[in-house]
């Protein structure tokens, strides 16, 4: 299998303003793709769009092949929003049980990928306390392994790691690595500029365009500049000042 999405031309608006203008873009099984881009760049947006969650202007979204909405690719999908949500009077493990009959798991399969998602984002010795007890990070924590468990070939994670420790940031960019090495198409979204430098690919979103893309190497040549955050920071200026490369 080749692409798992293919974007074309989309557009999305919000009371008349364009926040997704005419993207293009298309992300291949084993690839992770970092998309990075001032807050109110469209990112959870663009997430959404491929998610089949809200309407497009213009443009199509394809996901394994299908035009999107489409109910029974979005269960296809390993998906982790921004904003949590979780049951907080459910325990952790309840959690991870009650999404993972959503997702449609099989209930022999569910225990062994909810132990396996729960000890990745290190949260196995916390699994019977209710998740309203949990800290921010651990919640997060929780809804990164909601995603995971589901086995999806296609995850879309958006900003995953907002509160999480830095070294078990560490441990799970080294697992999603491993869950791209077995063929799974990764979006991930961030603030962290040493996370895009772990991507293979980056789209730097800027009102409503992709600005850049490319690996971390080229963005980093393109822009000659050191870091992506430089990249990033230069992308900015080119913009300001009428240039940019959309
Ligand atoms: N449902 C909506 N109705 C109206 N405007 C919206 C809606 N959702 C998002 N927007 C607007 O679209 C723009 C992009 O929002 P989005 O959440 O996609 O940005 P983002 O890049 O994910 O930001 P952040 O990094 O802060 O999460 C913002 O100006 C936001 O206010």
């Amino acid at each position: 299998m080749d692409s798992a999405v293919i974007v074309k031309d989309l557009t999305v608006k919000f009371n008349g303003k364009a926040v997704l203008n005419q993207l293009s873009l298309s992300l291949k099984a084993g690839e992770i793709v970092g998309l990075i881009g001032p807050s109110g760049a469209g990112k959870s947006t663009l997430i959404n769009a491929l998610l089949g969650m809200i309407k497009v202007n213009s443009g199509s979204v394809e996901v394994f092949g299908h035009e999107m909405p489409n109910r029974e690719v979005m269960s296809q999908i390993g998906f982790m929003a921004q904003s949590d949500a979780l049951f907080g009077e459910l325990t952790g493990e309840q959690n991870l049980e009650f999404f993972g009959s959503l997702q449609g798991i099989p209930k022999k399969e569910l225990v062994e990928k909810m132990g396996l998602a729960a000890k990745t984002v290190n949260l196995t010795e916390d699994l019977k306390k209710p998740a309203s007890d949990y800290s921010g990070g651990m919640k997060r924590r929780l809804s990164l392994a909601i995603a995971l468990q589901t086995d999806s070939p296609l995850i879309l994670l958006d900003e995953p790691t907002v509160g999480i420790d830095p070294e078990l940031r560490q441990e799970i960019w080294k697992e999603l690595r491993l869950l791209a090495a077995a063929g799974k198409a990764i979006l991930v979204t961030t603030h962290v500029m040493d996370e895009a430098e772990r991507c293979d690919k980056v789209l730097m979103l800027r009102e409503g365009h992709f600005v850049a893309q490319g690996t971390p190497q080229e963005l980093k040549t393109q822009y000659d500049v050191e870091t992506i955050e430089d990249a990033f920071i230069k992308a900015g200026h080119e913009l300001q000042n009428g240039g940019g490369q959309a």
